[in-house]
């Protein structure tokens, strides 16, 4: 099968499309056909990738068809339930769409002007490839970030119906937010959705009235809080129980929290890390197991929404504090280690500099400030548990040196830190700060990125000695040594090489 039979049979197959629309009892030929030449191309396109030499763009030619729906606006309710009955159980059972081309007929992308700043002449992000919707998907990818493998799981096994649609009912956010300058620059939101939080009711005409589905990617709630150490706090008295923030004795908290997933608008985002748009999108599509082919082929469709995990603001006091910069915002931002923050392991300072971080998030609201803390699912620097463990062992079974602390970890990934946080002040500038007085991170990468979107950082704040568990002095030393931040002493290579954690004797009982 060579590239001329695949580009003749497309074009029979574009000619049956024309004729099929007036003859409906055709479709099942053309069906016939397009799986044939769907999968005579889709061998063709992995023959072509197991060839030693970098594809050329011509490889990426894969024969598809859109799927032919029934008109999307409903007329009567006998007519509606007559297209129900012709919708095929799932819409994927008869004709399987590899990947789509821009001006396809039958492609009809909802507008997407993002940094527009009216919502509306914006548009809403559209992903889905729900019947009714995949013609007019403005994104790729699929809403859940990490989750969206359970949601085709449950699509697989029909624990969804097909047509599920959400009811959105009452899930308004709990409280209002902006619209703050920032929401409308381009340059300065490129991860998340500025109007995420309100996607269902500003897009309500979409859904109801054009059979779009469309979700929310940001949803705002309030709660309460326990953290068992924040009880101290309350005995030694550097917490003060006034009934608003810190509401009893046991340091139970009140919350306002933000769960944001990511939605990746990919020319801002290959410009923050500069590189070209066209190189981060090969990237993404190899790196992914070739997930994402309309990330080659759709060069249109400019947003993304990537299968990671997202983030969640923890805000304390005031939420429209948040972007009043006469007062003051002490801010920890946080990125995941489950060993430590839920399990309490001792060999890093993460669960300890995240309570400091509330602590001091809940003083400055307390004073009349707002304190923010902000959790990324970037679990092991974003390299993953499993490789934190070989690290942890490669350190373990060797002498677990400060002076090598960074080497056991390039050793296995190839990389020291994947966290790449040249993204994360997104959230910062959607929540409308423009100043941070009290930067609870020692990160040095941290730092510049939030520095390099604008944002300057008054006061940086290390976690006080006391809280640092001794097996985790390998870690602070290590990275106070490759430029993290600190008020103390920075450690020649000699001396660090005298700071030493636990043995593998110690640790394996
Ligand atoms: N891969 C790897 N990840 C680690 C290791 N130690 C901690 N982590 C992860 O690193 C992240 C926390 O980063 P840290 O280096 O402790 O601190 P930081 O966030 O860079 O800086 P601070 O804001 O000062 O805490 C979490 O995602 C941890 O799971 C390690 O040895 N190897
Ligand atoms: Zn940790």
């Amino acid at each position: 099968m060579n590239e001329d039979t695949i580009s003749l049979l497309t074009q029979i197959l574009s000619k049956l499309e024309t004729i099929e629309k007036e003859n409906k009892a055709l479709a099942s030929t053309v069906d016939l056909i397009t799986g044939r030449v769907n999968a005579l191309a889709g061998v063709k396109a992995v023959r072509d990738a197991a060839k030693t030499t970098p594809a050329p763009p011509k490889t990426h030619t894969v024969a598809v068809r859109t799927v032919t729906e029934p008109e999307a606006h409903p007329a009567s309710p006998t007519e509606e339930a007559s297209k129900e009955a012709q919708r095929p159980a799932t819409p994927a059972t008869s004709r399987i769409i590899l990947t789509t081309y821009p001006g396809q007929s039958g492609i009809d992308p909802i507008i997407m002007n993002w940094g527009e700043k009216d919502p509306v002449k914006r548009g809403p992000v559209v992903v889905s490839r729900a019947f009714g919707t995949v013609r007019r998907r403005n994104a790729i990818g699929a809403h859940g970030g990490s989750y969206s493998i359970y949601h085709a799981l449950a699509m697989a096994i029909k624990e969804i119906k097909v047509d599920h649609r959400p009811d959105f009912t009452n899930t308004e956010p709990a409280v209002n937010i902006g619209p703050f300058p920032q929401w409308s620059d381009p340059k300065k939101i490129v991860a998340m959705d500025p109007f995420g939080h309100l996607a269902p009711w500003l897009y309500k005409d979409y859904i109801d009235k054009e059979n779009v589905e469309i979700r929310p990617t940001i949803a705002i709630t309030k709660a309460h809080m326990r953290l068992p150490e924040l009880e101290n706090s309350v005995k030694e008295g550097r917490l003060k129980v006034d009934g608003k923030i810190c509401l009893n004795e046991f340091g139970e908290l009140a919350v306002t929290k933000f769960a944001v997933e990511p939605v990746w608008y990919l020319p801002g985002v290959a410009e923050r890390f500069g590189i070209d748009e066209g190189t981060l999108r090969r990237s993404l599509f190899e790196h992914t197991g070739g997930s994402f082919p309309e990330l080659i082929t759709r060069g249109d469709i400019k947003l993304f929404m990537p299968p990671i995990g997202g983030l969640t603001v923890y805000c304390f006091g005031d939420v429209s504090k948040l972007s009043d910069p006469n007062v003051r915002l002490a801010l920890r931002v946080h990125d995941e280690c489950n060993g430590s923050d839920v399990f309490g392991s001792d060999i890093c300072t993460c669960r300890p500099y995240l309570i400091f971080g509330v602590e001091e998030a809940v003083k400055e609201a307390q004073n009349g400030g707002s304190g923010v803390v902000i959790y990324f699912r970037k679990e092991g620097r974003a390299l993953g548990e499993v490789t934190k463990y070989l690290v942890y062992n490669a350190r373990k079974r060797g002498v677990d040196r400060a002076s090598e602390y960074f080497k056991r970890t390039e050793n296995i990934a190839g990389v020291k830190d994947m966290r790449f946080q040249a993204l994360m002040p997104d959230i910062l500038h959607w929540l409308g700060i423009t100043k941070i007085d009290r930067m609870l991170s020692m990160s040095n990468m941290k730092h510049d990125a939030i520095v390099e979107q604008g944002i300057p950082i008054l006061e940086r704040v290390p976690i006080p000695d006391e809280m640092i568990p001794a097996d985790s002095r390998v870690e602070i030393d290590a990275k106070i040594h490759a430029g993290y931040f600190t008020t103390g002493k920075t450690m020649s290579m000699d001396e660090l090489a005298n700071v030493k954690g636990r043995g593998w004797d110690d640790v394996d009982h």
